[in-house]
């Protein structure tokens, strides 16, 4: 156990990442994150450990969390879980998500060019609007993407750390796990959800419905994404302890 209780890592787990707010430290905005050196090569030793039971389940798309993570191109759940990916590299069909309407990015960028500051994320099944540098217009961002959602009952809004988000309706940290947890090398291990944020409540609640747990940053890892990577780190630098979890 670490100082605040937080378990080592055991071998038979199924580690589920979340980016943002975990791995990384939060930066003024999407594209500014810096990405530890020693980070890739971590996941990649811990992956190794885990028989590659190791997933990054982020709200960024796959592209931007496969540029970050170079050169890994972990197993996941991307957009929120609009996009997913298993252990072999296959990415899982996506049809069940609806097409994002075709005229809501240019709607939004005509919204951002008035209003200096504000950054639109395009994402392949959603939009993020991130307010960070001016939060002044937190109200009129919200504004306009509740319009937008209310168009279509296919998406909703969430409410992130300085940005309000469209996502499909059924693009959720869970069902990232659900599936990953029905292939190998994930199946029959002890799914361990790490989040900072609203949407990862999900991912940790699947994680419980498949005998495992959730940890959240800002409880379990008071000295946020750092601590987090360390935790990571140690597991790499020494035997990691066989499965107590019984699934049966
Ligand atoms: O699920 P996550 O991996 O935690 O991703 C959530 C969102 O993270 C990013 O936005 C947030 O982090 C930015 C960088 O620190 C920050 O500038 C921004 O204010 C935050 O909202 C990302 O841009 C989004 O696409 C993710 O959905």
């Amino acid at each position: 156990m670490t100082s605040l209780g937080v378990p080592e890592i055991e071998a038979g787990w199924a580690l589920f990442l979340d980016l943002d707010g975990t791995l990384l430290d939060i930066a003024p905005e999407p594209d500014a994150v810096v990405v530890p050196a020693t980070l890739p090569g971590t996941l990649a030793g811990l992956s190794a450990r885990l028989g590659g039971a190791l997933a990054i389940v982020s709200g960024r798309a796959r592209g931007n969390v496969d540029r970050l993570l170079a050169p890994l191109a972990l197993p996941g759940g991307f957009g929120h879980g609009a996009e997913l990916r298993d252990a072999d590299g296959r990415p899982a069909e996506t049809d069940s998500m609806p097409p994002l309407p075709d005229d809501w990015p240019a709607h939004l960028s005509r919204f951002v060019e008035r209003r200096p500051g504000l950054i639109l994320e395009r994402k392949p099944h959603g939009l993020a609007l991130h307010f960070r540098a001016v939060p002044e217009y937190g109200a009129a961002v919200r504004a306009i993407m509740e319009d937008l959602v209310s168009e279509a009952v296919g998406f909703m809004l969430l409410p992130a750390h300085m940005a309000f988000e469209i996502r499909p309706r059924a693009a959720t940290k869970a069902r990232a796990v659900e599936a990953l947890m029905a292939t190998p090398p994930f199946r029959g291990r002890r799914p361990v959800f790490v989040g900072d944020d609203v949407t990862d409540e999900d991912g940790m609640a699947a994680a419980r419905r498949f005998g495992g747990f959730g940890l959240h940053v800002g409880r379990d890892f008071t000295g946020g994404p750092a601590e987090v990577r360390a935790w990571l780190a140690r597991a790499t630098a020494r035997p990691i302890e066989k499965a107590t979890h019984d699934q049966s």
